[in-house]
């Protein structure tokens, strides 16, 4: 996938305003949805599993983020998750923090026995532990540091037991289908600086799926984006001498300039 191809999709994003059903966290929520917005597609955050059938009915693409689970949240994401599969509407699945918690650990597994997803994104640590493997971490926050090929043989493998796109976010990304892996290089160390980039990433790969059915592409760009808007809010902040705070506006802000619609 080139960076042509990743522009003509955003183009589509812009043209088509797609309605993406985020079912989020309490903490990353709010940016998710705006980052959603930058990029030119259109949020809802619904949760309830009064109304998570009836909203992704509406919606060209689902996210489904464990970051808090809160009341019934887990059975909202089935609920949602059929639904959307019944509609061939696609789903991507953020495991947050999987490792910390036998409760998220079981609503994965739930999930992934009931609800075919199409990309599954995780730091390095998340996806270890989705695969059956010890892993370093710190709440949210993945502490490994696994060579880029074994990251490559889990995602594959992976990829092939879930039949959905793996992503594994960290230095370098490792993106893999059934049968192609991808490496993205870009991105900078200070979207470890503030909370919810990985979720933005996810984000954002759902808002790329609305617009193809090539999953992989989805995924890949979903990521690209978020890392090059991570690259670009760096060297803004730094001109100023600002910190993390500065660096998520300016985040926000690299998504919005970067893919403004010519
Ligand atoms: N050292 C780094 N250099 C460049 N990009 C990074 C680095 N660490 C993480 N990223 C990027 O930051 C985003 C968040 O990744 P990560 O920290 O692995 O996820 P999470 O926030 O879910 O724990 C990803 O898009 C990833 O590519
Ligand atoms: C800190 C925290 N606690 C529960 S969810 C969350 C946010 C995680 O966001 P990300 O995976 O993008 O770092
Ligand atoms: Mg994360």
């Amino acid at each position: 996938m080139d960076i042509d191809t990743i522009g003509e999709l955003s183009n589509k994003i812009k043209q088509e305003k797609p309605l993406v059903h985020l079912i989020s966290n309490s903490v990353t929520s709010n940016d998710c949805a705006n980052i959603v917005l930058a990029m030119g597609a259109s949020p809802i955050m619904a949760m309830d599993s009064r109304e998570v059938e009836e909203v992704v009915s509406k919606a060209k693409a689902l996210v489904l983020n464990i970051g808090t689970i809160e009341k019934d949240v887990a059975r909202s994401m089935i609920l949602a998750g059929k639904k959307a599969n019944s509609l061939n509407i696609p789903v991507v699945l953020d495991p947050v923090g999987v490792g910390i918690s036998k409760l998220r650990q079981n609503i994965v597994r739930e999930i992934l026995e009931n609800v075919h997803i199409a990309i599954i994104k995780g730091n390095q640590a998340e996806i270890k532990i989705l695969y059956g493997l010890r892993a370093n971490f710190k709440g949210v926050d993945s502490e490994d540091n696994d060579s880029i090929e074994f990251m490559a043989e889990i995602s594959q493998d992976l990829s092939k037991k879930t039949n959905s796109v793996v992503a594994v976010t960290g230095k370098v990304d490792v993106i893999s289908s059934l049968d192609e892996t991808i490496y993205l290089y870009n991105g900078h160390e200070m979207l470890r600086s503030i909370t919810g980039t990985g979720c933005m990433g996810t984000a954002l790969v759902g808002v790329f799926s609305s617009v193809t059915d090539n999953v992989l592409n989805a995924a890949v760009a979903g990521i690209y984006s978020l890392n090059r808007a991570g690259e670009i809010a760096y060297e803004k902040t730094k001109s100023f001498g600002g910190g993390s705070g500065s660096f998520k506006a300016n985040l926000i802000d690299a998504v919005y300039k970067t893919y403004e619609k010519q």
